[in-house]
């Protein structure tokens, strides 16, 4: 099946060799054409050109683009999109002065999602996850990295990378699956945290390796979570399994997670809101995506990661959403987009190659998106009419999307 897309205002991120991340100042340009047209054979990108060279081709379906643009779909490369339940009673907490640290130190946070989502059962957590994946494919994400980490026990744990198994059956879009065993320490363990990291590297690891169940390992990072220690200690044994990290760390405070991370060749470390000097010296002339997630900023009202700083000395960036039910429940790319040039002084250019290529890298999927190149995945977005690109971020808020394709198809 071959479809045509002509009179296209602009084609955005075109590239035509496949380039696997980009860094510092490479990150200001985004290739276009002006009056493009794009044709997709099958699930593929197959050909492009300015509408002035158009050659003859017999396509069997003939869209109109004018005025409109097309962008490679957004790669999302940290969600926590499988969850139950919300925590709306702890937002409204926090607007009533409590911290994000008071709740969860109250019991609230990942452990109160951690009951919720023990209590309910794996159908039930499926419907609900699809429901929100469905959502933000909608809202152009084209490629997607899902947690698990609101188990905190074997069986929640594993019941948690079912439901994503299922969703990557079920779904056209790539999802990767990272296992996130250690992302709270669950209340029985309070006071023996070790016996908890005994229990994910020796119980539940090597039940997710033998059932196929995630290609990634996380850790949260962070004082009142897990130590570097305990990083060193879950990354070399998760490697025996063949499991790359991407981590969260720097979040709250800078206590060397990204040492640890770069140490072990993580894929990609993630938050970063708090940055010392040798943690953006770190990172250079390695192979660790750096990615921040701005509506996590946003919503707990903490410091935006320093994009400037760091593409400012040559580093890359990848963007992504977080999508949780406790710091960012929100899936909109768009928004993230829009908040990167907001608040954290990207350009337009920035941003969309953060938020589409250089996602890609950090779910290790280049070869296929995150670019309008010949034979990758047609997996992109036809906005409605805008006046340019630039029009994406600056009407934060609008919904500029008229349309999402994966694999060449529309979405309905
Ligand atoms: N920081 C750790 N994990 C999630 C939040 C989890 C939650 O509050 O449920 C995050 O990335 O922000
Ligand atoms: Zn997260």
């Amino acid at each position: 099946m071959k479809q045509l897309f002509i009179n296209i205002k602009e084609l955005l991120q075109v590239r035509e060799n496949k380039v696997d991340k980009l860094s510092g100042t490479e990150m200001k340009e985004l290739p276009t054409i002006k009056n493009a047209w794009l044709l997709i054979e099958d699930d593929k990108i197959a050909d492009y050109g300015e509408m002035d060279s158009l050659p003859e081709i017999n396509a069997d379906k003939t869209i109109d683009a004018e005025g409109k643009i097309i962008l490679p779909s957004w790669c999302d490369s940290h969600t926590h999109i499988v969850y139950a339940g919300n925590r709306e009673l702890e937002f409204a907490d926090r607007i009533n002065g409590l911290s994000y640290e008071e709740i969860a130190n109250r019991g609230g946070g990942i452990l109160n999602s951690a009951k919720t989502l023990q209590e309910t059962s794996e159908e039930e957590v499926y419907q609900q996850s699809a429901k929100r994946l469905e959502e933000v494919m909608k809202l152009g994400t084209g490629a997607v990295e899902i947690k698990s980490g609101y188990g905190l026990t074997e069986e929640g744990e594993l019941k948690m990378l079912r439901v994503i198994k299922k969703l990557q059956k079920n779904y056209e879009l790539p999802i990767k699956a990272t296992f996130l065993g250690a992302h709270a320490i669950p209340k029985e363990y309070k006071e023996k945290p070790d016996a908890y990291m005994d229990l994910v590297i020796e119980k539940i690891l090597p039940k997710v390796a033998e059932e196929n169940l995630a290609e990634y390992i996380d850790i949260f990072c962070e004082k009142g979570y897990f130590s570097v220690a305990d990083t060193h200690k879950l990354l070399s044994a998760a490697k025996k399994f063949g499991l790359k990290p991407k981590i969260h760390v720097n979040q709250f405070n800078a206590i060397g997670g990204i040492q640890a991370g770069i140490e072990h060749d993580a894929l990609s470390v993630d938050h970063l809101e708090v940055m010392r000097p040798e943690d953006i010296e770190s990172l250079k002339g390695t192979s660790t995506m750096p990615v921040a997630l701005p509506s996590c900023s946003l919503f707990l009202s903490i410091p935006y990661t320093p994009a400037r700083e760091m593409l400012d000395s040559g580093l890359p960036l990848a963007l992504a959403t977080d999508f949780n039910p406790g710091s960012t429940p929100s899936g909109n790319m768009n928004l993230v987009v829009s908040l990167a040039c907001i608040k954290m002084k990207m350009t337009p250019e920035e941003a969309i190659n953060a938020a589409t290529i250089n996602g890609a890298y950090a779910m290790e999927l280049s070869e296929t998106h995150g670019s309008i190149t010949k034979g990758k995945k047609a997996n992109f977005i036809l906005t409605k009419e805008i006046p340019s690109y630039t029009f994406l971020p600056y009407a934060f808020g609008t919904n500029s999307i008229e349309s999402v394709f994966i694999n060449g198809k529309m979405i309905e």
